[in-house]
């Protein structure tokens, strides 16, 4: 890991920071070991490799980058699973702020992850670190990304919350720039098929040979524009993108605050739609709700059709994981798939992740997928879907557990009947809720955060000393789990 920046891996002066001398660097370690298997390792040394820790504040930890663009574009890409990864290694962080690495003498510019900063000036100027010097190489070489050929309409399974966005794709594959499709707007939540329904027309488009294809998220659109300011060549940018005669552009919102290429990009919009072009845009908000993309840019997005890929169903991942397991042909019991559905519920691509897992671990170790390893295996995927239990939960199961009344769990009484329920109860929802050594202390009746530190510890001891202690602990974290 490369930092200008050293690592704050104690407490703090104020003691807000609820992790224990060098947590945060074996944590982030282990955060850092692991991403390259879920990104691939291409992605992780072009994009991630650069990150650190920074400060950690209470239970929000820094995470940095060289520069606001890398910040950017990692928290657009990663954010999600970085945030995950990072709450399930080191369970005292709640949130991940992306901030720029200061240069030396600077401070941290941190900003939380709904706002997106205009960062294209700065790479225009900047010396181009390692990572942008790698990704502007690929940008010049061709014009735009592959087309992922598993990505078809017949790989994409249709229910309710798609079938509208489902049937205007496949209307603009069968017949580009139809009147009242020209845009085609599709947007939706992360991971809910927008690339997928892309690559699909794309794909279709190009098999029937009838028409040139250009796709490209609009990150790598900044990225070619920015190339070709500073190699002098942008009207060959212009004249290439505008040769095309489908241009699809991925992940709109990243666009957000970006002036000068969301200009250029209105430019090729307006002269593509001029010439019976087909634009396709995706995006994770509606055009209207785009706000920080200009007016008459917003009005355009929206002036053709429209297409909201809605959450999935039950039903619907369902659906899609047993079609998954049909074309890797595996079997997968139904038990299993429910579980999943029922967990993984906001984002199908870490449904089809955690899928994916079970499968490679079958194959590995040469057994069928059981409900039984599900745990196991998906403990980090798991742990952070389990983030909505709270530490009043906990307190209200390990009391009934344990026979006591509840505001015991806040009461200053020290009786060991009271006292040694209260800890497991700390304990717990240290394990199992990715809250703050000092944020569970307040939810115990005020105590402070070394009470907490203490409970932890004494609770891992026992366990290790009293099977019997042992066994109900580690039941009454399985009730709360499930
Ligand atoms: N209805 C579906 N049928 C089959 N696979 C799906 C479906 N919806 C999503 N997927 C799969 O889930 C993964 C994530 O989908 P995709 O990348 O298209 O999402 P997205 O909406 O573009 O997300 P983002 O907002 O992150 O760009 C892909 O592997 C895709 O194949």
């Amino acid at each position: 890991m490369t930092s200008s920046l050293a690592v704050d891996d104690g407490l703090h002066d104020d003691g807000t920071s609820g992790f224990l001398p060098g947590e945060i660097t074996r944590g982030w370690a282990r955060v850092a070991a692991a991403l390259p298997a879920r990104v691939g390792e291409r992605e992780f040394e072009t994009w991630l490799r650069a990150l650190a820790p920074g400060a950690c504040d209470g239970d929000e930890l820094t995470l940095t980058l060289p520069s606001p663009f890398l910040r950017d574009w990692v928290r657009g890409h990663h954010g999600d699973l970085i945030e995950s990864l990072v709450r399930a290694e080191m369970p005292g962080v709640a949130r991940v702020i992306f901030g720029v690495a200061p240069r030396p003498g600077g401070a941290i510019s941190g900003t939380r992850p709904a706002v997106a900063a205009a960062s294209e000036a700065a790479i225009v100027q900047a010396a181009p670190s390692q990572q942008q010097a790698a990704a502007t190489r690929s940008v010049t070489n061709d014009l735009a990304a592959p087309l992922d050929e598993r990505y078809t309409f017949d790989s994409f399974v249709v229910g309710k919350p798609n079938e509208f966005a489902y049937a205007c794709a496949r209307r603009v594959a069968e017949r580009p720039s139809s009147p009242g499709f020209n845009p085609l707007f599709l947007y939706g939540g992360v991971g809910l098929g927008k690339t997928h329904l892309m690559h699909a027309i794309g794909g279709e488009l190009t098999r029937s040979g009838r028409v040139s294809v250009a796709y490209m998220s609009a990150e790598k659109f900044m990225y070619r524009f920015i190339a070709a300011i500073r190699s002098q060549s942008t009207m060959e940018f212009k004249e290439q993108l505008r040769s095309v005669d489908v241009l699809m552009i991925d992940d709109l919102q990243f666009l957000i605050g970006k002036e000068s290429t969301q200009e250029e990009f209105f430019h090729t919009f307006n002269a593509l739609v001029d010439a019976g072009k087909q634009i396709v845009v995706s995006s994770d908000k509606s055009p209207s709700d785009l706000s920080g993309i200009e007016d008459r840019l917003r009005t355009r997005l929206g002036c053709g059709m429209v297409a909201d890929v809605h959450a999935t169903t039950f039903e619907l991942r369902m659906a899609i994981l047993s079609a998954k397991a049909n074309s890797a042909q595996v079997s997968v019991p139904p038990k299993v798939m429910e579980f999943l559905a029922h967990k993984i519920t906001t984002n199908v691509r870490e449904l089809e992740g955690a899928l994916n897992r079970l499968i490679a671990r079958a194959k590995l170790v040469g057994a069928p997928i059981s409900i039984e390893t599900v745990p196991e295996v998906l403990h980090d995927i798991l742990r952070a879907h389990d983030r909505r239990l709270t530490i009043e939960e906990i307190q209200k199961r390990v009391a009934e557990h344990f026979h006591i009344r509840l505001t015991e769990m806040t009461s200053q009484r020290r009786a060991r009947a009271v006292a040694r329920p209260r800890q497991v109860a700390m304990y717990l929802a240290k394990q199992l809720t990715g809250r703050s050594l000092p944020e569970i202390g307040r939810r115990f009746g005020d105590r402070d955060h070394t009470t907490v530190m203490h409970a932890v510890t004494r609770v891992q001891q026992l366990m290790e000393t009293d099977a019997t202690f042992a066994e109900d602990v580690e039941l009454l974290r399985r009730m709360l789990e499930s």
